[in-house]
């Protein structure tokens, strides 16, 4: 159940800004989708919506069958076990490795240490950074902290992978090396929703794309 629905969602912030205005739309289970919209549009909003991070003003919010704006907050962490998240305020912990950051999601569930070692391991191999498991995060290039953040959010192998500008800020090989793991992601089957304003990535993958013009969803 890794769709994702929403129905007429309006969001107002509490200082009164209307930032989504009656957004419908759908993804479906597997597909692989481009968040599009000019600075200000309203897309980390709605990537917000999706990951409970912020509840709608009025209209539901269906993520694999759940509607988010009746959730109730003890319901919120098992929400986020199915969801993998790549958000811009990535919050990496600078005090522990790269190894036990990318550990995070599963020390959080209990998962058995040697088995969440190996699924590690093979998180930070798919983004290339098994060699330096042991580094600080400090130690790493912008790339190698965005690609570390990946590695975090696929670890506990989400249905569901939402990305807000996964590519900004980095140099056109890395942003290509991040957009063919998320392919990778969905080939075997992963929802991923993407926002990006990258027109080089935008101008190679063709795609289905939702287009947010001032809080508006337009064809
Ligand atoms: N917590 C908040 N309180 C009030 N206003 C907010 C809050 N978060 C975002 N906004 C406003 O909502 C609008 C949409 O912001 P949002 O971050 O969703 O846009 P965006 O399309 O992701 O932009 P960008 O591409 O620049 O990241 C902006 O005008 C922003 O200032």
């Amino acid at each position: 159940m890794s769709f994702i629905k929403l129905s007429q969602v309006n969001k107002r912030y509490p200082d009164g800004h209307q930032v989504l205005s009656n957004v419908s739309c759908e993804v479906a289970a597997g597909e692989m989708v481009f968040l599009t919209g000019h600075s200000g549009a309203g897309k980390s909003t709605l990537l917000k919506l999706l990951a409970a991070i912020e509840r709608p003003t009025s209209g539901s919010v269906l993520v694999g069958g759940q509607n988010l704006a009746a959730l109730k907050p003890f319901a919120i962490p098992i929400l986020r076990r199915n969801l993998g998240l790549v958000f811009q305020d990535h919050k990496l912990l600078f005090d522990r490795s790269v190894f036990d950051n990318a550990m995070l999601p599963l020390s959080i569930i209990g998962y058995p240490p040697k088995e969440a070692a190996k699924r590690v391991r093979a998180a930070l191999d798919k983004v290339g950074l098994l060699s330096k498991e042991k580094a600080l995060p400090i130690t790493l290039s912008g790339g190698e902290q965005q690609r570390l953040c990946i590695a975090r959010a696929v670890v506990n192998r989400p249905s569901i992978l939402l990305a807000d500008e996964p590519t900004g800020n980095l140099d056109a090989q890395y942003a290509e090396d991040i957009m063919q793991l998320f392919t990778t992601f969905n080939q075997v089957g992963t929802t991923v929703l993407i926002s990006t304003h990258d027109e080089a990535v935008l101008s190679r993958y063709a795609n289905r794309r939702l287009h947010l013009e001032q809080g508006r969803l337009v064809a």
